[in-house]
């Protein structure tokens, strides 16, 4: 499978035919599936790094996983991997190497790329990183005036928020005490107010963070949090103030100089590194700052562990790819559009949000790499919410509804932070939900069991549960630094595994540019150029107009 000769197409192939034939009289029966055969759970059960991963809950029997793993090998699954690993341009469109898996390489690993020993480059930023955290966590490192910065407020946009934001959150049991990082990310000048108001400017340090350094919403937000040290400082010179209160990081060093941030406090990543991949760089400064180099550190081994386990494992035992393979087959065989995320653990709150981009963009494409059109539907619609929230909003439809779900479950079996209700531990209490839910969406209940409770017959067809909703479980010992990089990781690499099935370019995301030109065109007529909003569409034109007349 070479670039040159393009993607093999899915659809072309021995399996995806075989595939076909299976789903056309597929009649999934867990119930019974679970009944005939002990050895299900057993051999559909495995372990990745500390992952334990439960996939028998799936619609997917011997045969249907035969195929799918002839698929894998029938595209070239494994020969993609290996591209990415050696750091093979296989971002076609941008002509990049694609090697966020370096980032986490142990610091005597060597990995050439373009002529370039990239592991050097990646411990040499980390160890500028790890120093700097230090002194602001010592509290060597003062704003202007002298005073210790008490807030961390990183500036930043997609991957430049995301991933730290979500990480900052799931780690919240690590971090140090009195040493607080908060995010703005939204153009919305109400993100940055809101952030800012309660804020000293005195003990208090922005990290800019944008791969490009060219994102108009990031680059904003900049130059208002700027405006609002400089004021609240009043007096002090402004470049002593910056130099003091501003850091930057970007792969556009040169940009960064130009917004006024001494190239001394930046810190650098590489054009190979894409930005929904880039919470294991130096994007991920404000959580380097809040649980330390240690705890970075061991999130950077968890990373790594997932990766060696993707890279190394036979097919038929590799997780990502297993679970990539069975997106393809609720996606493209079973109809399924979207795929429910539902970590029980509320500080994997913002996972599912930081899942959206990594999956979404990443594989939201309808032509392959070498620019032809896909052959069968791409990308999933990624969402979710904490159990069990989730359950007294929207498990209704995943349980009853006309459509098919996949739902990957994650739960941790040692609490972040432990409570007991009277006698009860409220944390087994959580659990007994997560184990109830996809035993319920895997088995449901019948009319006879429904009848035998007394239910009227009336109302019986309402309380049937049809079961067969397919579901992973996702276990691990504690939501750790590791377990979180292991966890990314993991989706990373589902990701990849499904983007190379389908033959498409899983890291440009040409599809954001549009907008963003169109917003920079617009801006003018907003702001009441009636050349510009002459030139816009009658809908847009008239809407503009509405905002214009409602303004205050
Ligand atoms: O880090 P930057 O260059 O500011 O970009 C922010 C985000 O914008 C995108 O390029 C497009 O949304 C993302 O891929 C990226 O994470």
């Amino acid at each position: 499978m070479s670039d040159a000769a393009g993607p093999v197409d899915p659809t072309s192939t021995e399996a995806w035919s075989r595939l076909t034939t299976i789903a056309s009289d597929f009649a999934p029966d867990l119930r019974r599936w679970f009944a005939d055969d002990p050895g299900r759970v057993g051999r559909l059960t495995f372990d990745a790094a500390d992952l334990h991963v439960d996939l028998s809950k799936g619609l997917v029997d011997d045969d249907v996983l035969a195929a799918l793993l002839a698929l894998a090998e029938q595209v070239d699954v494994a020969g993609r991997r290996d591209a990415m690993f050696r750091g093979d341009h296989i971002n076609v469109t941008e002509d990049r190497a694609v090697l966020h898996t370096a980032l986490r390489l142990p610091a005597d690993a060597t990995l050439q790329v373009d002529g370039q020993d990239v592991v050097d480059d990646v411990h040499e930023v980390l160890d500028r990183v790890y120093a700097f955290a230090e002194q602001v966590r010592s509290g060597a490192w003062t704003g202007v005036t002298g005073e210790r910065i008490r807030t961390v407020v990183n500036i930043g946009i997609g991957g430049s928020d995301l991933g730290p934001v979500m990480a900052y959150e799931a780690l919240a049991a690590y971090r140090q005490d009195g040493l607080e990082c908060r995010f703005i990310s939204n153009i919305d000048p109400t993100d940055a107010a809101t952030t800012l108001a309660d804020l000293d400017p005195a003990s208090t340090l922005f990290i800019v963070s944008s791969k490009t350094f060219g994102t108009l919403e990031t680059l904003t937000n900049a130059r208002l949090c700027k405006q609002w040290l400089l004021d609240g400082l009043g007096g002090q010179d402004a470049a002593d103030a910056v130099a003091k209160h501003f850091v930057a990081v970007s792969t556009a060093l040169d940009k960064v100089a130009d917004f006024g941030i001494d190239p001394a406090n930046a810190f650098g990543f590489w054009d190979w590194v894409g930005g929904r991949y880039s919470v294991d760089s130096a994007i991920g400064t404000s959580l380097v700052v809040a649980i330390g180099p240690e705890g970075f550190r061991d999130l950077l081994s968890g990373f790594h562990a997932m990766d060696e386990h993707f890279r190394t494992a036979d097919l038929a035992e590799n997780v990502p790819v297993l679970m990539g393979l069975l997106n393809v087959w609720y996606t493209n065989f079973l109809d399924a559009q979207t795929h429910a995320v539902l970590p029980y653990a509320q500080l994997l709150h913002r996972f599912p949000a930081y899942l959206q981009q990594l999956t979404m963009e990443s594989n939201g494409k309808g032509v392959r790499w070498d620019g032809s059109p896909v052959t069968t539907d791409t990308g999933e619609v990624f969402w979710g919410e904490p159990g069990t929230n989730g359950q007294h909003a929207f498990y209704q439809l995943i349980h009853q509804g006309t459509r098919l779900i996949p739902a990957d479950f994650i739960a941790f079996a040692t609490p972040a932070y432990p409570l007991v209700d009277g006698a009860q531990d409220v944390h087994e209490l959580f659990l007994a939900n997560f184990f109830a839910q996809t035993r319920a969406l895997a088995f449901g209940k019948t009319a006879d069991e429904v009848r035998a409770e007394g239910t009227r017959e009336e109302i019986v067809p309402a309380r049937v549960f049809s079961g067969n909703r397919p579901t992973a479980s996702i276990m691990a010992p504690a939501l750790t630094p590791g377990v979180l990089g292991q966890l990314i990781a993991l989706y990373e690499h589902i990701t990849f595994t499904q983007g190379a099935v389908w033959g498409i370019d899983s890291f440009d995301q040409w599809g954001v540019e549009l907008g963003k030109q169109l917003a920079q065109q617009i801006s003018p007529a907003v702001g009441g150029d009636a050349e510009a909003a002459a030139q816009q569409d009658a809908s847009t034109q008239a809407l503009i107009d509405y905002y214009r007349r409602h303004r205050s």
